[in-house]
């Protein structure tokens, strides 16, 4: 068999005096799509910056297709390469909607700008964006429009280089505050990406609504108290005895997680 596409072991770590992840082991396949859900506090973005390279385990290990991953991703001659799209969209206050999505490429590239260009414009029309924004700055989008600036930039590609695109996405809530239909527009995206940029095909996303986990994901992990209390697929939720996807789903206050933080 293939080794999985991110594989951690007995991955820990600790903040202060708090074991935030404590023994962790997880896979995520090759074109597969993950929610890690929890409540808040539990670990879930950390396990994000560590898969990211962002952060470095206490203990465990990170094997990346096999391979070990011995530092941060900023040590590594050849990373893995991975795309965040943050909860918070993570645009450049001062740049335009086109300098943004673009930003790679105008400064890492030799393409020529009217290729650039194009290229943003097919990212925007990717996300349902039209050209007409190009022009204009962050804050003068919705929330909504800013999350879909922020996966056309996740989404560009450099043609001249496709070894460097993209092998897995990881999205930290990426509907947190949308409302329904702004929430909906989005995961239809996430899938949508996935059948038309191939780099966009495996994802993990970090998710509290119950839409999102439930129609961008093939597979969840539900962390409390730093450690795996249950995995299952999107259509075992509802039958599932496991006391903790049962107050999780239900959102009751009663049950084996205690909401501290
Ligand atoms: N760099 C850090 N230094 C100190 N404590 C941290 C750091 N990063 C995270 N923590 C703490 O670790 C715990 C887990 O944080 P994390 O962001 O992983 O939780 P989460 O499950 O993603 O939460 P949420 O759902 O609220 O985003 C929290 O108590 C947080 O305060």
């Amino acid at each position: 068999m293939a080794d999985p596409m991110v594989r951690l072991t007995g991955i820990s770590k600790t903040f202060g005096t708090k074991k935030v992840l404590d023994n962790v082991d997880l896979d995520i396949d090759r074109n597969e799509t993950l929610a890690i859900i929890g409540p808040s506090g539990t670990g879930k973005s950390t396990i994000l910056r560590i898969i990211a390279g962002l952060l470095a385990p206490d203990e465990g290990t990170v094997l990346l297709d096999g391979q070990s991953r011995k530092g941060l991703i900023e040590d590594e001659a050849d990373p893995f390469r991975i795309s965040l799209v943050f909860q918070q969209s993570a645009l450049f206050d001062s740049l335009t909607v086109e300098e943004n999505v673009g930003f790679l490429l105008y400064q890492h590239s030799n393409l020529h700008h009217d290729h650039i260009h194009s290229l943003v414009r097919q990212s925007l029309d990717r996300v349902g964006l039209s050209e007409e924004i190009s022009n204009l700055y962050p804050a003068q989008l919705s929330g909504g429009m800013r999350k879909r600036v922020s996966f056309a930039r996740a989404i560009m590609e450099d043609p001249d280089h496709p070894s460097d695109n993209p092998e897995l996405v990881l999205y930290d809530e990426p509907t947190a505050g949308l409302d329904p239909v702004a929430s909906t527009l989005i995961e239809d995206l996430m899938r949508d990406v996935r059948s038309q940029v191939s780099s966009c095909s495996t994802y993990v996303v970090v998710t509290h609504q119950d839409s999102t986990i439930r129609r961008t994901a093939d597979r969840i992990i539900l962390l409390y108290q730093g450690q795996v209390q249950w995995q299952g697929r999107v259509e075992d939720i509802d039958q599932s005895d496991n006391p903790y996807v049962r107050q999780f789903f239900a959102g009751q206050i009663q049950g084996p997680m205690q909401i501290t933080d």
